[in-house]
């Protein structure tokens, strides 16, 4: 199994291009299938979630062009998706299981096709991740839907548009319901909508496409039901938690480094508190700044919750910066119920860390010392590399399939800000 290897104790220096958003191309490459053309997709990220995401609407029938490299320059790629071939309208166990996006081929499937089966997604390492809120949703249009045998079956002749209040603010199951929405009929209000930017730029694509939609990226999104939808281009948001990693880790290790093709409008919180930790920061329309001017960081306080407040995404990070800051800094945890994995291995670097329910005391350390640690999940293996990048000695981080679910060439990017990093195995 392959490993990271990180040799602590130099600062991050120079430019990083940063990759499309692993957490808007997913939704998009699953609403592809509401087209009756191809559409195609740019600024994709090279990630193991786009290749399952691949295989999941390949087994679907979708014919995927997959056009590595030749969408502009650098390690853009793009990927043609053509709808017009699906035949199947079933989602298996083997490839949801892998990937809990999967899920988002529901509301597509559904509207569209009038029938979808799509295995239950299940738990993971983080959290129990239930889909009563897209199922939910989705019943408010005017599905039938029973989950039995592992399946949710959801069945409609045409979804017929209607005023929903989600229970709670939840990313997916807007995404699924925003989705199936644009090919119902009549007029769709999604009320208490999540307001990630991940969404608005799902709605940007799905208007690519002809979908009538207002609203995104505010608690209100407003649907009105269209006959089709026709092919179309998009390119990807910039990835606000692969640029916030990188920022943190220039951070933390008391450096200076430039984002580039990122999208500062879309990380508030994450730059309010990298400035409260002490950084520079300096915005210059898709570039983004950091300069730690070598000092220490400041121990932060932060309360993750959606959007625009501060990214659970982003709470590993931000955790691992803690352990090396100056001061105490109390992480709390309000969208998933076990998102703390990281801790027990951030220990085993010498963090002083302590976790009360769903919160964290932080003591900053002087210095962490490298050991082999075990990723969790993916944000998690993130915090571990950030803290290898500071420890004295060699980290050595073992399960990094979780990585790279996620992150593109982290290791290549790292190596161009001056990180001593390798791949072994
Ligand atoms: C609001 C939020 O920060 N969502 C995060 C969540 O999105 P993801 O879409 O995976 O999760 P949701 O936004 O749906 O979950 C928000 C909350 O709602 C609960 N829930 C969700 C769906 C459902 O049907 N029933 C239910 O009870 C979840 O358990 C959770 O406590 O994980 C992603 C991966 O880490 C992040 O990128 C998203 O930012
Ligand atoms: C946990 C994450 O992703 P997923 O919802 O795909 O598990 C993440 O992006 O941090």
């Amino acid at each position: 199994m392959q490993k990271i290897v990180v040799e602590g104790g130099r600062p991050l220096n120079g430019e990083v291009q940063i990759s499309g958003a692993k957490n808007a191309v997913l939704p998009i490459l699953c609403a592809t299938l509401l087209a009756d053309e191809p559409v195609e997709i740019s600024n994709v990220p090279h990630l193991h979630d786009v290749v399952t995401t691949a295989k999941l609407l390949a087994g679907l029938g979708a014919t995927i062009t997959i056009d590595q490299g030749t969408i502009g320059t650098g390690s853009e790629s793009g990927i043609v998706v053509d709808p017009r071939t699906v035949n199947s309208h079933i989602a298996p166990y083997e490839l949801v299981k892998t990937m809990r996006a999967s899920v988002l081929v529901l509301g597509p499937l559904l509207a569209k096709y009038g029938e979808a089966e799509v295995s239950l997604p299940g738990g993971c390492a983080i959290g129990s991740r239930p889909v009563d809120l897209h199922i939910k949703g989705l019943q408010a249009l005017g599905a039938e839907i029973v989950v039995e045998h592992g399946f949710i079956k959801a069945k409609a002749a045409r979804l017929k548009g209607a005023r929903h209040v989600f229970e709670i603010v939840s990313v997916g199951a807007t995404e699924n319901v925003l989705m199936a929405a644009t090919l119902a009929e009549g007029t769709t209000i999604l009320e208490n909508a999540a307001m990630e930017p991940e969404i608005v730029d799902l709605a940007e694509c799905l208007r690519a496409m002809g979908a009538q939609i207002e609203g995104e990226g505010t608690p209100r999104i407003v649907v009105h039901g269209v006959e089709r939808l026709h092919g179309g281009r998009h390119a990807v948001v910039a990835d606000r938690i692969e640029t916030g990693t990188f920022l943190v880790a220039a951070a933390m290790t008391g450096g200076r480094i430039t984002a580039r093709k990122a999208r500062p409008d879309t990380m508030d919180a994450v730059l309010d508190k990298l400035r409260e930790a002490g950084a520079e920061i300096t915005c210059e329309g898709d570039r983004i700044t950091l300069d730690m001017h070598g000092k220490r960081p400041k121990a932060v306080n932060l309360t993750t919750a959606p959007h625009p407040a501060f990214p659970t995404d982003m709470q590993a990070q931000f955790m691992a910066m803690n352990c090396v800051a100056e001061g105490v800094g109390v992480i709390k945890e309000t969208i998933f119920e076990n998102r703390f994995m990281h801790v027990n291995e951030l220990v085993r670097l010498g963090a002083d860390i302590h976790v009360d329910g769903h919160s964290a005391v932080v003591r900053g350390v002087e210095k962490l010392s490298g050991a082999p640690v075990m990723a969790t999940d993916l944000r998690a293996s993130a915090s571990l590399i950030l803290a290898g990048l500071v420890a004295e000695g060699e980290t050595t981080i073992d399960r990094i399939y979780h990585l790279d679910r996620g992150y593109e060439n982290i290791e290549e990017k790292l190596s161009g800000l001056g990180a001593k990093i390798r791949r072994i195995g």
